[in-house]
């Protein structure tokens, strides 16, 4: 039977299929990978991605889609369908080893004492089309297990991945960007349009590819404190810093620094929030 799409679960269905082909040349998957495929719907990029020879496991929330994938792939042995919400899954089950190890030392919530580190070709590789409501907080989520995962390609809003990938002195730079790129390196690969969905969303899509980072790039003290700079530097970004953080930090220890306290947050990179940070006392 037809699935009509719903709202709530953020169902717009890919139907594009040069689009879909673009997906999967450039994800460039390889016989035997472990992927996980976020809210497959109805199977638009589950079924070329199975096809590729990868162990798949794929989460999805709504139970009649769950339904209809498991008649639709059932002769597919490298599939595992797993009827759940993303947001609450643990990922880190999926990883060869469990949530035994860590290695880079990103993970939000690197498993405690394990420092062995998890072997390349044993991490995850992360796809989805997501729902657009849930974008940030999932990955952020799955940002908590980066140690066992290689890489990640999502369609989301194409103004949240110009958020993502901006850089220092874009309009678009702020916390999200700077918040994501000290876990990831990050790179819109290209953009996708209303047309190619079904229902069309309102606004236009990108792909956006995310390879967590091996080892910081910028020696942070601790996530919370970054966190905090950062969103009160932006939650006033017409602001100089010296106005926008003179709750948290003097004007002396901005200059003290080596940072220029009239700058305002969207010219101060990621490095030089991370020097803000580690002044923090509490
Ligand atoms: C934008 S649609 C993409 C569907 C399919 N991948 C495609 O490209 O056509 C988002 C999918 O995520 C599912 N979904 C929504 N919220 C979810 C959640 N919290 N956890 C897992 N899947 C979810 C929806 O039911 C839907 O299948």
């Amino acid at each position: 039977m037809a699935h009509t799409p719903r709202k709530r679960f953020g169902q717009n269905f890919l139907h594009d299929h040069n689009i879909i082909y673009n997906i999967i040349s450039s994800i460039q998957a390889r016989p035997g990978q472990h992927w996980v495929e976020i809210g497959p719907g109805q199977g638009a990029l589950t079924e070329p991605l199975l096809n590729e020879g990868v162990r798949l496991d794929v989460v999805e929330l709504d139970r009649d889609l769950v339904v209809l994938l498991r008649e639709k792939f059932k002769q597919y042995p490298n599939l595992q369908i797993h009827s759940a919400d993303a947001l609450r899954f643990d990922f880190s089950s999926l990883a060869a080893g469990g949530d035994q190890s860590a290695g880079s030392g990103l993970a939000r919530k690197a498993p405690e004492g394990a420092r062995a580190g998890i072997a390349r070709d044993e991490k995850l590789r992360v796809i989805g089309n997501l729902p657009y409501n849930i974008s940030t907080p999932l990955m952020f989520h799955l940002l908590d297990n980066a140690y066992c995962i290689e890489d990640m390609h999502f369609m989301l809003q194409k103004e949240v991945v110009d958020r993502i990938c901006a850089a220092p002195g874009s309009k678009k730079y702020g916390r999200l960007s700077v918040m994501m790129q000290y876990y990831c390196a990050t790179e819109l690969l290209f953009d996708v349009p209303p047309e190619s969905f079904d229902p069309a969303p309102q606004v236009m899509s990108a792909i956006v590819r995310l390879v967590p980072h091996q080892q910081p790039p910028v020696a942070v003290n601790d996530m919370s404190k970054l966190n905090r700079v950062v969103t009160q530097a932006f939650s006033q970004r017409r602001k100089t810093l010296r106005n926008s953080l003179k709750k948290l930090i003097t004007e002396e220890e901005i200059v003290a620094l080596g940072i220029d306290p009239t700058l305002r947050a969207e010219s101060i990179s990621l490095a030089e929030f991370a020097r803000l940070s580690n002044l923090l006392q509490e």
